[in-house]
């Protein structure tokens, strides 16, 4: 049995993520990991559910109508089950789901001729279409579903249980959907945004703005995976601040700390909008530019190590840059591309600083570094 286990404990939480195993490039901070893991214990719970409640209503009430919808939603869990398991389609399977979630809410509607109790389950829908659909299909299925049944209802009124219902009934019904569908909405709504937050928090560098190094990282690595696609050559720029420890020390941290975030802008200023800019670390920067061969990068670094060798911080002289390029196809594995670029940058400082040194040998390909 596949479930995560703690010596002889076995957690029942972590045998319903059995799909991991299925999909192990979902990780945890995968946008869609609660999604997908949503996605998969609804499944579950519609085949528990439909068995179990067909199994007596053909036992206990001999209700073979209803009961034929609910082994219908059982078979069509296990369905979609089968297909995202295997495609990992999980937009295409959310919606499946949430159909046949759908169809079982308005067969048990009908079934129930809007006996009260069925109405209930008709409220689960907006979470669960909000969460696995987003915001805008999320708001269409609820509402329109919503408006079915209400439609539903209302076409038979002669037909409502005697008893409770009444059209006072009907219209809390719709109260309590409109407030269901407004409140999810809302709540998906800020998820998201806090998910964005976040995620921008995770990727930028606080003091400069720029991107940080885990966001260069990835940012390098689609680069050279879209060269490679299109046979496209990918240069580095690697940038440090000349004698930077004398700048702290003269005129203290603070000014250090403004040094650095003015040249973050010189460098904005200076690439292409399609370069990526950002901070390697301490005073030290990475300009990624795609479809860019060495003798152009080459070029760039040098109009920034101008721009900044020409820049004033309350008329106090900027510090120079020492720059080092290179570049290589997409065939180039990232850490080689890097070496290379962090080679020339200490050529450059062994050289006299406040000057740009190009990489001329290409550097190795990603298969030569894997061998
Ligand atoms: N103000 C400030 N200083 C930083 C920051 N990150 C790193 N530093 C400083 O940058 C300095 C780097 O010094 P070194 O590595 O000796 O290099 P350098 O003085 O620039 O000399 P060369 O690189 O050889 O030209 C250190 O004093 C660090 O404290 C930061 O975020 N703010």
């Amino acid at each position: 049995m596949d479930c995560a286990c703690t010596g002889d404990i076995i957690t029942g939480l972590d045998c319903v993520k059995i799909w991991r195993r299925n999909h192990p490039q979902i990780t945890v901070d995968d946008p869609r990991y609660r999604q997908v893991s949503l996605l998969y214990s609804i499944l579950l719970i519609m085949m528990i559910y439909c068995s179990v409640i067909g199994t007596l209503n053909v036992v206990l009430f001999k209700d073979m109508q209803t009961a034929l919808f609910d082994y219908a939603g059982f078979f069509s869990a296990v369905a979609i089950y089968v297909y995202v398991s295997r495609t990992a389609q999980f937009r295409r399977a959310s919606w499946a789901a949430l159909l046949a979630l759908i169809a079982v809410l308005a067969s048990f509607t009908f079934v129930a001729r809007g006996a009260t109790y069925s109405l209930i389950w008709v409220t689960v829908l907006p979470p669960i279409a909000f969460f696995l659909l987003g915001l805008r299909a999320g708001t269409w299925l609820s509402a329109t579903f919503t408006a079915a049944v209400l439609l539903f209802l209302l076409a038979i009124t002669d037909k409502w249980e005697s008893g409770p219902f009444s059209i006072a009934a009907l219209l809390n019904f719709a109260e309590v959907m409109t407030v269901h569908l407004l409140i999810f909405r809302h709540y998906e709504r800020s998820r998201l945004e806090a998910f964005e937050q976040l995620r921008l928090g995770a990727s930028i560098d606080r003091l400069t703005g720029l991107f940080n190094r885990e966001r260069l990282d990835e940012l390098l690595a689609d680069t050279l995976a879209q060269a490679r696609r299109g046979g496209q050559n990918t240069a580095l720029i690697m940038l440090d601040v000349d004698h930077f420890k004398a700048v702290n020390d003269r005129y203290g941290h603070l000014h250090g700390d403004v040094v650095l975030q003015r040249l973050a802008h010189q460098l904005r200023e200076n690439v292409r909008q399609t370069d990526r800019v950002g901070r390697w670390g301490g005073e030290e920067f990475l300009v990624i530019c795609p479809d860019t061969d060495a003798r152009g990068a080459g070029i760039v670094a040098e109009k920034v190590r101008q721009a900044i060798a020409a820049g004033k911080i309350d008329s106090m002289p900027m510090p120079t840059v020492s720059l080092g390029v290179a570049a290589g196809s997409g065939e180039v594995a990232a850490s080689s591309l890097l070496q290379a670029a962090d080679r020339q940058l200490y050529r450059a400082k062994r050289e006299g600083r406040n000057r740009v040194c190009i990489e001329r040998q290409a550097p190795e390909s990603e298969t030569k570094v894997r061998a």
